[in-house]
């Protein structure tokens, strides 16, 4: 993604330009009226003038101005929440009041892809598509296919590998409506497929190749720092899969700096499962860096062509995270360098421990999100993290997206733990046998009313 090489009209479909490099947007601001001071967005929430101030993702709409009002495709996604919690903040050796988690999982799908799903949708509008296609490991499946669900705009169509899908994602795609392929291969190969597909076919593509679907994934940034009364935190911390939050995040910070509405930076935390880690390998090891827009393609594809020698398939319990090829890496490798940014990857066991401190401090999440978690307190235990720190960390979906991996946690399943390696469920709460019996069942409550 060099910058400024090409430029393309808003009624072309297209991700790519011709150097095959993923589309940015960009906007001359000085022709946009942009309100002077963050604080103003707060007064949409609490008078709703406008319908689209229902939306925690459009009443910032001033900030991606992309759509004409009367095209917006809004089903009051971003109603979500930042939640002071020192329960995990203890967890993670946070100082009592400096830990938030952001939960996306209060969106109508049950994740963030919604904020990002929206702004798609809406630029699927605005061309006139009829089709729109994706491929997942199961949440943008579920919000494509809600969005196309409800509003009746378009027929959705969504490719899964086989086997790489939680079932509660699965089940949203099935009832929404959306004509579901399962291809013999992982959310890599699905990926590969489905862009060809939709280059060929004409269909409009949803994943985060979609420049427009990053547009509406900055708006999880600005309800974070209207969460904190328009403080910048020190740190937001996210899981990374294909890369596209952690790039929509580091753009909005970009913006919003250049646009004088915030006077720093937060710095960036992205945070792989060890099993699907190509983001930290090549930016930890390799020394991969954004260089104007011009990270070394040499580097990236010997990485690859390694890659593929070894294999090269993705394995991680956070199924929603197990991407070993992330499109979005150019993008990241800017918001990396724009927000000072730091990569780790973490254990499947880190994860997992991370999700159940949320689950018993919070509102809960699914895998992948435990990730954000378990990196903040290894950042923190490796001393980069500093107690006093403002520390965000995203929590991407809902709890009940996965409970295969949740129960098998709690109830100490090590064999379903161990797919991808040893797992020791250490915060489990499994259920317990108890006869079918008065006597036996008050026997267990009053081991447990005492406490
Ligand atoms: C729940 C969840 N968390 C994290 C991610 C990773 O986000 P990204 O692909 O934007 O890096 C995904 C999907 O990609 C997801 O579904
Ligand atoms: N976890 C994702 C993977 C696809 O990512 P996308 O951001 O490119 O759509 C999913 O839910 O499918």
């Amino acid at each position: 993604m060099p910058e400024n090489t090409e430029t393309y009209s808003l009624s072309e479909v297209r991700t790519n330009g011709t150097n095959g490099d993923l589309l940015d947007i960009r906007y001359d601001w000085d022709k946009i009226p942009v309100p002077s001071s963050l604080k103003e967005f707060e007064k949409r929430w609490s008078t709703r003038n406008n319908p689209l101030d229902y939306s925690g993702v459009w009443r910032f709409r001033e900030l991606f101005p992309f759509a004409p009002e009367n095209q917006i495709v809004t089903i009051g996604e971003g109603q979500t929440v930042l939640q002071q919690n020192d329960g995990v903040a203890k967890y993670a050796g946070i100082n009592s009041g400096g830990l938030y988690l952001q939960y996306e999982g209060m969106n109508p799908s049950g994740s963030f892809k919604d904020n990002g799903m929206t702004a798609a949708s809406t630029h699927a509008r605005m061309v006139g598509a009829k089709f729109t296609a994706c491929a997942s490991t199961g949440n943008t499946s579920a919000s494509l296919a809600i969005y196309g669900g409800i509003t009746g705009l378009f027929q959705v169509l969504v490719f899964v590998g086989s086997g790489k899908i939680a079932y509660g994602k699965l089940s949203q795609a099935l009832d929404y409506g959306a004509v579901t392929l399962q291809i013999d291969g992982d959310f890599d190969d699905a990926l590969k497929q489905v862009r060809r597909v939709c280059d060929q076919a004409g269909i409009y593509l949803c994943n985060s190749v979609n420049p427009f679907r990053l547009e509406g994934q900055k708006s999880i940034m600005y309800r974070v720092l209207e969460g904190l009364g328009w403080e910048v935190p020190d740190w937001i911390v996210v899981p990374g899969g294909n890369l596209g939050n952690s790039s929509a995040f580091g753009k909005a910070f970009m913006e919003l700096k250049e646009l004088g509405l915030i006077d720093r930076i937060p710095r960036l935390a992205v945070i792989n499962a060890a099993g699907a880690s190509t983001l930290t390998r090549m930016y930890n090891d390799e020394g991969l860096r954004w260089n104007d827009g011009k990270p070394d393609q040499n580097l990236i594809a010997e990485y690859f062509r390694r890659m593929d020698e070894q294999d090269g398939r993705a394995g991680t319990l956070a199924s929603a995270i197990e991407i070993n090829r992330p499109v979005n890496l150019t993008k990241c490798l800017r918001a990396l360098s724009v927000c000072d940014g730091v990569v780790r990857d973490v254990s499947d066991e880190e994860i997992l421990d991370g999700k159940a401190q949320v689950g018993r401090h919070g509102f809960g999440c699914e895998p992948a999100s435990g990730a954000s978690v378990a990196g903040a307190k290894l950042l923190r235990e490796q001393g980069i993290i500093a107690p006093s720190d403002r520390v965000v960390c995203i929590l991407t979906g809902h709890q009940l997206k996965d409970p295969t991996v949740t129960v098998a946690y709690h109830s100490g399943d090590r064999e379903a733990l161990a797919k991808h390696g040893a797992v020791e469920p250490h915060f489990g709460n499994a259920p317990i046998r108890v006869d079918n019996d008065f006597d036996k069942i008050m026997e267990v409550i009053e081991q447990y009313s005492g406490e």
